[in-house]
């Protein structure tokens, strides 16, 4: 898995049936270097206008399959299939357009496995969101776990998964995650995050400024729903403008928390579990707890592993792929019923 936030690729072992989850395993993490991160980051910007055939997205997609197959060996073990999500570059689920690029043909050669692809074009051609597409393995690990709850996954994105007390399972990205504060610290410090929220922490939330922040659009619509990593790129450049670097990451932590707050959600939680990148952000974790009255924890409380979580998601859902089992259903990316997805390439 290679998220929005363009940091590397988590990888994971799972061994799975694709509806429990028998155990997970090894774990191991490659990160970009800088000069491939600047290139997926002006992709990203660049994507609405390329086509498919793209001389720089061939070139790309051919380094993250390298990349990929790396992060494979370095788990060093044996395994049955691989799945393989891809870079989102683009996500426009209206104009029915969702594009993760990445070679599958080139790692399914590299690693000599069969590699499930391309998890989220069907349910946007059926006219659903085509993410979040975790909630399904959510339910699966939390299968034994208290309902009501609720489980956040902040990356570059956020999104939730809640599980409720009569069995639904209900999501959607609830807004920024720690693209807009990285995106920040980035062009203000030159760090690539503010690690531990330290950065965050030490300034004080411009609530006048939040305030605009959560006026979007976004923040009205009903669930599901789900957002491109740059939506908000052009909203939080104006309303930062002239703050303090420390105040614009506060109040750039606390619109996080406020948008996972605001995510509609049919009863209270009874727990809220924290996985992503953003749960080792103690801004974001304090203003998530300031606005919950339950308690809000990492998901090692429960003992998973919220940096693997996302790698281990994609090898249960290459597992649903090749059982032909639905990767979304209504309730978590809106489409009309039950979507299978998915594409198996065999190592030539
Ligand atoms: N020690 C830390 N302190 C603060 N923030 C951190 C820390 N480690 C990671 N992060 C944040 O988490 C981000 C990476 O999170 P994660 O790996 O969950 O994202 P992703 O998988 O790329 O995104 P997505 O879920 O959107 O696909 C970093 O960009 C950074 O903002
Ligand atoms: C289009 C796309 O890549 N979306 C990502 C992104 O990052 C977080 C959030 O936005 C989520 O919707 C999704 O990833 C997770 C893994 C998902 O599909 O559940």
């Amino acid at each position: 898995m290679s998220g929005t936030s363009l940091d590397g690729v988590d990888a994971a072992v799972i061994e799975t049936d694709g509806e429990t989850v028998v155990r997970t395993g090894k774990t191991a993490c490659l990160l970009y270097e800088e000069p491939l991160r600047l290139r997926l980051r002006a992709l990203l910007d660049a994507a609405p206008g390329l086509a498919l055939d793209d001389p720089e997205i061939v070139a790309v997609s051919r380094v993250i399959a390298d990349r990929h197959a790396e992060a494979v060996a370095m788990l060093a073990c044996r395994a049955e299939i691989a799945g393989f999500h891809g870079q989102t570059i683009l996500h426009d689920p209206p104009s029915r357009r969702t594009w993760q690029i990445g070679d599958a043909a080139r790692l399914a050669h590299k690693i000599r496995l069969p590699v499930a692809s391309d998890f989220r074009s069907a349910d946007v051609a059926a006219g659903g969101e085509g993410a979040p597409l975790v909630p399904l393995f959510h339910a699966a690990m939390a299968a034994t776990l208290e309902k009501p709850l609720l489980i956040v996954n902040i990356g570059g994105v956020a999104n939730i998964t809640f599980l409720a007390s009569d069995g639904a399972i209900l999501a959607c990205d609830t807004g920024p995650g720690n693209g807009p504060l990285d995106d920040w610290v980035h062009r203000h410090t030159g760090a690539a995050f503010d690690r531990d929220g330290t950065l965050a922490a030490s300034g004080r939330v411009n609530a006048a400024r939040l305030a605009r922040l959560l006026a979007d659009g976004y923040f009205a619509r009903p669930a599901p729903k789900s957002l491109d990593r740059l939506y908000f790129s052009a909203l939080v450049a104006e309303v930062t403008e002239g703050l303090s670097v420390a105040d614009g990451a506060a109040t750039l932590a606390a619109f996080t928390a406020a948008a996972v707050a605001a995510a509609p959600m049919p009863e209270p939680p009874r727990l809220v579990l924290v996985t992503g990148g953003g749960r080792h952000n103690r801004a974001i974790m304090a203003a998530l707890r300031a606005r919950f009255a339950v308690p809000v924890q990492p998901v090692e409380m429960v003992g998973w592993d919220g940096d693997a979580l996302e790698a281990q998601c994609f090898g249960f859902l290459a597992v649903r792929v090749l059982h032909g089992l639905p990767l979304s259903v209504p309730g978590t990316t809106g489409v009309a019923a039950p979507m299978r997805g998915g594409v198996i390439v065999q190592p030539g």
